[in-house]
């Protein structure tokens, strides 16, 4: 289902900030926005529109049996028993008894129908949201938190799954068997009627005003349920560095903070139907009260029949029920409609990164890997100054050049352009002449070999994390890349290249990882790779056979790579110098050396600010 709205919230995000939602206590407009969301979520019902209706049509036939039975007791009062003869008793008896059965196998039909409808509805909802949080930029991924995701994308469609096979069903039928049984009781006696008919004057101000203030505790609660979320799932990632620093009893503080908000919201949340519920106990029954003693009076003087009166108050006493329900339903209606505007701030995000109508798809082949930035601009979305300004830089075809910087200075930034991980917000990058934005996204991805800093490894088999940009690559590829890579350990794992590695790939050492995806990012030649510090985490000797294997890969690759030190400096053709978002000097590493202090100045770690950075690109 495609996303509907050109409009990004303020989701509760990193920074910590709110969706408007979130901090509706009340007010017109938020009344009146408050079910849009869910509303607009129906064409995931769609599908089984035929399943609910036959559903419904099970349900209120159901009820109108069990309404039924009421208008025969009231025969069986006003005439067997009124006039204390059996004639006829048997065969109101035997209605009654099919009447009963007749609902008893509607029920049991309905609810074995009830389930499919949505789980079915819950599944398409959650594939198509994690299909769209993969479409969406890294920019969005790095202002929410991981957890407001999860909870998204688990409680969240719970509750609406709850709501559309349980709440809506009710919330209907319950209407219909209000509406019917008022019905019926103004034709049996139309001023009594009327009084219960008046009854739902307060039901409906009570529902609206509890209906206001548990969609507000509903989104804190939600919103405090994803926050809790990302605790845990920070905690779980970051298990070494806490016990390292023995941070554990700061963290479990934080996180019992948390979870008492949890708490006090839950506590608050109940309360609040409880109170609710109480009144929704109160106005029925003193309905019901009212009518006994006036029916009482009616019949003592002859302007009610018994029957009438007995029919009246059972009929009377099934409105029970789906009046003290209501507060569950309403309860339950809000915490879906809080779960479809949490899961409409994602699916209403936009991916920004897309491919251009007409989007290029050059073959492997034919790129020689020719890649320019043409005073290319980059500012993180939120963040005040620009990282990257105007930057010229070309990479000739089969050109390795080397990226140095200190640090913060955008070289990952710079990098992460490439494969359009983030977008330009001003010039432009050209392969071969082609700006990177009139070309298919996929193919893109295909022709750049990416390794970050920090090598992510997957749940997944070793194979599987190597493949994974190349699904099709045959045992030679995936061989010559671990070979180039210094990775053939793989083989040696337990199950060799079947062998899961644990999540983060935290079963490996950081060397291993890196190289691991460093032989990811080389698998079937890319016409560009782009390597973010790729032998950081390298000991000497493995450094220098990976430094060996990469000089062989980089003779006939056009490659940008971030480099640190001078060792791996010499694999590349030409370097450039990025100071303050600009590139300040391109030229052969001896070049710079001898005459830009500024290089030297980053190459040797000097603090110092360096002075006259000379030669320009
Ligand atoms: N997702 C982000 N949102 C906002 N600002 C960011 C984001 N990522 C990085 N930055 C900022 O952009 C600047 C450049 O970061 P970048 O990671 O590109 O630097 P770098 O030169 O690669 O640093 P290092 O050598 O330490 O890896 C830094 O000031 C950083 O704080």
């Amino acid at each position: 289902m495609p996303a509907e709205r050109d409009r990004e919230p303020a989701p509760t995000t990193k920074a910590g900030r709110h969706p408007p939602a979130a901090s509706a206590g009340g007010g017109r407009s938020a009344g009146r926005g408050r079910l849009a969301n869910l509303w607009r979520l129906r064409g995931y019902l769609r599908p089984y529109a035929a399943e609910f209706g036959w559903l419904l049509v099970a349900a209120l036939a159901g009820t109108g049996a069990s309404l039924a039975v009421p208008l025969v007791v009231q025969r069986v009062v006003d005439g067997p028993v009124a006039r204390r003869e059996p004639g006829g008793l048997l065969s109101l008896g035997a209605l009654v008894l099919v009447l009963g059965l007749v609902e008893a196998l509607l029920i049991f039909v309905r609810r074995w129908m009830q389930s499919a409808s949505s789980v079915g509805m819950e599944a398409a909802l959650r594939a198509d949201l994690y299909a769209h949080l993969l479409r969406l930029p890294t920019s969005f991924h790095d202002r929410w938190h991981s957890g407001q995701l999860l909870s998204r994308a688990t409680s969240d469609l719970s509750v609406l799954r709850r709501f559309l096979s349980f709440g809506l069903f009710f919330l209907i039928l319950n209407l219909v068997t209000y509406v019917a049984v008022v019905v019926l009781l103004i034709r049996l006696h139309p001023p009594l009627g009327l009084l219960v008919a008046a009854s739902a004057v307060p039901l409906f101000l009570i529902s609206r005003r509890f209906a206001r203030h548990y969609h507000a505790a509903s989104r804190r609660m939600q919103d405090q349920q994803g926050e809790v979320a990302t605790l845990v799932e920070e905690t779980a990632l970051g298990l070494r560095t806490t016990k390292a620093y023995g941070r554990g009893p700061e963290l479990a503080a934080r996180f019992a903070g948390n979870a008492r908000a949890l708490h006090d919201i839950g506590v608050g949340k109940a309360r609040l139907l409880a109170r609710t519920s109480a009144l929704f106990d109160l106005v029925p029954n003193g309905t019901l009260a009212v009518v006994l003693v006036t029916g009482v009076v009616l019949v003592s003087r002859g302007g009610l029949t018994v029957g009438a009166l007995v029919a009246f108050v059972s009929l009377q006493l099934m409105l029970v029920w789906p009046v003290q329900s209501l507060g569950w339903i309403i309860a339950n209606g809000q915490e879906a409609a809080t779960a479809a505007d949490r899961i409409r701030e994602v699916l209403d995000t936009r991916p920004a990164i897309v491919d251009a109508p007409g989007a290029l798809a050059p073959p492997r082949a034919g790129v020689r890997g020719r890649l320019t930035f043409e005073q290319v601009t980059f500012r993180y979305p939120d963040s005040g100054a620009p990282v990257l300004r105007g930057v010229d830089l070309t990479v000739a075809p089969g050109e390795t050049l080397a990226l140095v910087g200190a640090t913060g200075c955008g070289k990952s930034t710079l990098l992460s352009l490439v494969p359009r991980l983030q977008e330009v917000t001003g010039g432009r990058i050209t392969l071969d002449g082609h700006d990177l934005r009139d070309l298919r996204l996929s193919t893109l991805r295909r022709l750049v070999g990416v390794a970050f800093e920090e090598p992510t490894l997957f749940s997944m088999s070793v194979r599987e994390n190597l493949t994974l940009g190349r699904p099709d690559a045959g045992e030679d590829e995936i061989h010559a890349a671990l070979a180039l890579a210094q990775a053939e350990f793989a083989y040696d794992l337990p199950w060799g290249l079947a062998t899961r590695v644990g999540e983060q790939g935290l079963s490996l050492s950081g060397g291993q990882r890196q190289r691991l995806a460093l032989a990811r990012a080389v698998l079937g030649r890319p016409a560009l790779l782009v390597l973010d510090d790729p032998l950081s985490a390298l000991d000497v000797h493995t450094e220098s056979l990976v430094e060996a294997a990469l000089k062989r890969v980089l003779r006939d690759t056009t490659a940008l790579l971030v480099v640190h030190r001078p060792s791996t400096i010499a694999l590349a053709d030409r370097v450039a110098l990025l100071e303050q978002g600009r590139i300040t000097a391109v030229g052969t590493h001896s070049d710079l050396l001898a005459t830009v202090p500024a290089y030297r100045s980053v190459l040797s770690a000097d603090p110092r600010p360096a002075a006259g950075a000379g030669v320009s690109s």
